[in-house]
């Protein structure tokens, strides 16, 4: 019996961030391009080697990416559509940055959460969250005449690279099936699966020349096997492997991960493939059924260490667990459940976490430390690394049995929870009644999201004051200076209801994390969540409380410098949780009625200072949604559940909103309805409104603001376009109901997109008034 380690894919972005660095100075025009491809094959060389002296025998190559690995698999097959053709050879930076990015150049990479950045000559690809992540890849896109070839060797030239320094590497690929599961075609009713056996050709040829170039495994990632699937779905899998199976001399490994196969998993176990990998740590369950059914001398890799998460693997009792299945065959693959793209790189960087909680840390670093200790105990014995074993468990016992982890008020308080919590007094239709009293708001009133542009002068100010190089007092001064510019621009403008700009916060979700008790935060622990754009997401290690007010003081500041309406700005729960490392030993639901608590103290102290309209964003309540729709349900009702206990604390007459930059309502209405909020801002500008039918069909009754405003494209909407966007609203929900606002926060605009769009929004307020009265 012999156990392997091996590594399905590790960050790419660089200890220090290396690689967001060397594309920005590239985009900006600092760097050429030789500069920045001598910085990528820097970082790849070092993350071969670390994986080498970590102790992993199958090492992967291709898993680098400048920018998106289903990106750099639509460039590779050929699928690069015309308006990028002319812009360079198929293979170049040119063409490549434009579908990533658009053609306007800039040295921002301005983007925001599910769009990005640049429009201009040449708009950039669609961007969306790969699977259940917050990492964000290109969709590809296809036509019904789509022909396919080799466009770039990219596996090979980094195969051919890896060699030439001692490493025989795993080439990683995106799969056929999955790339057209994921791609979308303008063409109305056309499925892009359809063209599957146009593009087989083009994925023999790539694995011909891989063997070609001395490769004899190469990983072939299926990430869609773990979703409901349908049966031409299913069919094409079976096609696809049968096909590829025909090319000699190269054994694929098909890899799974982020859920069970389920009711795919006699296809999976059908394929005409070398291996299979499983994910076991979000479905430890389907270990039986794939060791019942699997051919064998299908090679089975499991995947034992978390990859989306950060805790410290159980070692002992991952030992305990799989031992007695390792005579079952003759040879296993163990690996961590995904790539590790999705954790940070490296804990040892990490100076100033309490020591006690960094104990109980493994970034990607000490991971594969950790699958390189689990295949030697399980090839050899655990008394070979019983010094090892001694000391995780002490960590894992440390962790178990940690006060820190655990404090009481917050479990009892979360315990005595009723029904009561999460239901407002009195019903929406009374109480927009006692809030318009109060707020006196025309038709159709104008507000923004939240944030306003964050400069490079505010991030250097953050910066200086992090360094301690700018006093905490005149951080402040320059913070205030910065809010009350901005709230004075928008009174000059004529918005009615105002915001503070969120010049304060780093991150919607790190801001209100590092306030929170129980939660912990990295310095270096970046995670990629689109192109150059990273995330530090806090990490959630402990009961959370809020021990102090958070927003009040920032707010009280806003609302003294002007006499309208300025909303408290808060981060919902749901989006707390979705976007931070969650802790492991209790469930997500719980994690998140204690942040819904935390939230809720917040939102009351806001109120008792005086607030009138309290917003709570919930931009990741939709992304949260289970990979199965047998799942969403459960998900639904907690999360739900949750934001209702962080709002329901308050009087009729104050408002609350909330926002969800994103678009597909249809499937979850009920949910959003169930939410309550008396206002609610959403993404509609693309959509040309259509995707406000799903509040049309629900006959939601509380007020919307759809989004007029497409914040991701740098173009600035006229007040015509708006106002024709209005008009559409208006006739399909009461213009009592309607508000008027962006589809997101401005925070990666720059001012000068930011002043005219919002100036042209408010005009196209006043002429929608004047057409819906
Ligand atoms: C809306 N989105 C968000 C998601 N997840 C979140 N946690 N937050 C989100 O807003 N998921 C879905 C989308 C994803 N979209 C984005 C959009 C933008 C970014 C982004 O801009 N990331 C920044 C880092 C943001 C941040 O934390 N900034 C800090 C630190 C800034 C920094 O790097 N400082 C430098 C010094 C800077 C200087 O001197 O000029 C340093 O520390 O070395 C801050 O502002 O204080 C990015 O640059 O990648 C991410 C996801
Ligand atoms: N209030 C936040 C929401 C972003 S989803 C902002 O305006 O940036
Ligand atoms: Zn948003």
């Amino acid at each position: 019996m012999s156990v392997t380690a091996a590594n399905l894919g590790f960050p790419r972005i660089g200890p220090r961030r290396e690689l967001k660095t060397a594309v920005e100075a590239y985009w900006a025009g600092k760097a050429d391009e030789a500069q920045l491809l001598d910085t990528a094959r820097r970082l790849r060389a070092a993350t071969w080697d670390r994986q080498k002296a970590a102790g992993i025998a199958v090492i992967p190559s291709n898993d680098f990416s400048l920018y998106d690995q289903v990106l750099d698999t639509s460039v590779m097959v050929g699928a690069i559509p015309d308006i990028y053709r002319g812009l360079g050879a198929p293979d170049s930076l040119a063409v490549y940055f434009a579908m990533a990015r658009g053609t306007r150049t800039a040295d921002d990479d301005a983007g925001c959460a599910h769009g990005h950045g640049k429009g201009g000559d040449v708009p950039a690809q669609e961007m969306t969250k790969w699977f259940d992540t917050n990492y964000h890849y290109m969709v590809p896109e296809v036509s019904p005449d789509q022909g396919f070839a080799l466009a770039t060797a990219k596996p090979v030239d980094h195969f051919r690279e890896a060699r030439a320094l001692g490493h025989h590497t795993r080439p990683v690929i995106l799969g056929p099936v999955t790339w057209l599961l994921l791609a979308k075609s303008k063409a109305e009713g056309f499925d892009p699966l359809s063209l599957l056996p146009r593009l087989l050709p083009v994925y023999a040829d790539l694995l011909g020349r891989l063997r070609d170039a001395g490769a004899d495994w190469v990983q072939i990632d299926e990430p869609a096997l773990v979703l409901d699937l349908s049966d031409a779905a299913r069919a094409a899998y079976v096609s696809a492997y049968g096909e590829l199976a025909k090319v000699d001399g190269i054994k694929l490994m098909l890899a799974t991960y982020f859920g069970a196969l389920g009711d795919n998993l006699k296809t999976a176990l059908s394929l005409p493939v070398a291996g299979l990998h499983v994910d076991l740590v979000r479905a430890p369950e389907q270990l039986d059924a794939v060791l019942a059914g699997a051919r064998k001398d299908l090679l089975l890799s499991l995947g034992l260490i978390d990859g989306r998460n950060i805790w410290k693997a159980d070692l002992t009792a991952l030992l305990d667990r799989y031992e007695p299945i390792m005579k079952s065959r003759s040879a296993f693959q163990i690996a961590p459940s995904c790539s590790l793209l999705h954790t940070p790189i490296d804990l040892a960087l990490e100076t100033k976490l309490d020591p006690q909680v960094k104990d109980w840390l493994a970034f990607a670093a000490q991971k594969l430390e950790e699958l390189s200790l689990l295949g030697l105990g399980l090839s050899n014995g655990r008394y070979v690394i019983s010094d090892e074993l001694l000391a995780n468990a002490d960590s894992i016992q440390g962790r178990r049995n940690s006060p820190l982890t655990n404090d009481r008020k917050v479990r009892d308080r979360a315990a005595r929870i009723t029904g009561d919590w999460a239901r407002r007094k009195a019903p929406f239709a009374d109480r927009i009644k006692a809030q318009q009293a109060r707020l006196n708001l025309p038709l159709l009133p104008t507000t923004t999201i939240g944030s306003f542009p964050q400069t490079a002068e505010v991030r250097k100010a953050r910066s200086a004051h992090d360094k301690g190089e700018l006093d905490t007092a005149g951080y402040e001064r320059f913070l205030r200076e910065e809010t009350a510019r901005a709230i004075a621009w928008q009174e000059e403008i004529g918005i009615d209801v105002l915001v503070h700009g969120e010049f304060e916060r780093n991150d919607m979700v790190q801001y209100f994390g590092e306030q929170l008790a129980g939660f912990a935060f990295s310095r270096a622990g970046w995670v990629q969540s689109y192109g150059s754009r990273c995330v530090r997401p806090p990490i959630i290690y402990g009961d959370v409380s809020r021990p102090k007010p958070m927003t009040v003081a920032w707010w009280h500041y806003a609302q003294s410098v002007t006499a309208r309406p300025m909303k408290g700005m808060l981060t919902g729960p749901v989006t707390i949780l979705n976007w931070s490392f969650v802790r492991d030993d209790q469930s997500r639901e719980e994690t998140c009625r204690q942040i819904a608590l935390a939230i809720r103290d917040e939102v009351l102290d806001l109120e008792a200072a005086g607030a009138r309209i309290i917003q709570i964003d919930e931009a990741a309540l939709r992304e949260g949604l289970p990979l199965r729709r047998a799942d969403w349900q459960h998900y639904l009702d907690w999360a739900v559940e949750s934001f209702r206990i962080s709002a329901a604390g308050v009087a009729d007459e104050t408002q609350i909103h909330t926002h969800m930059c994103y678009s597909e309502f249809n499937e979850i209405i009920d949910s959003i309805g169930a939410m309550d909020a008396d206002v609610i801002s959403i993404e509609t500008s693309r959509s040309k409104m259509e995707l406000l039918d799903a509040f049309v069909d629900y006959a939601y009754p509380n007020e919307i603001g759809p989004g007029v405003y497409d914040i991701h494209s740098p173009r600035i909407p006229t007040t015509r376009e708006m106002e024709a966007l209005l008009i559409k609203a208006g006739e399909r929900l009461s213009a009592r109901q309607l508000w008027v606002n962006p589809d997101c926060g401005l925070k990666t605009r720059k001012w000068e997109d930011v002043k005219p769009a919002l100036v042209a929004m408010v005009d196209a307020a006043k002429a929608a008034r004047a057409a819906l009265a």
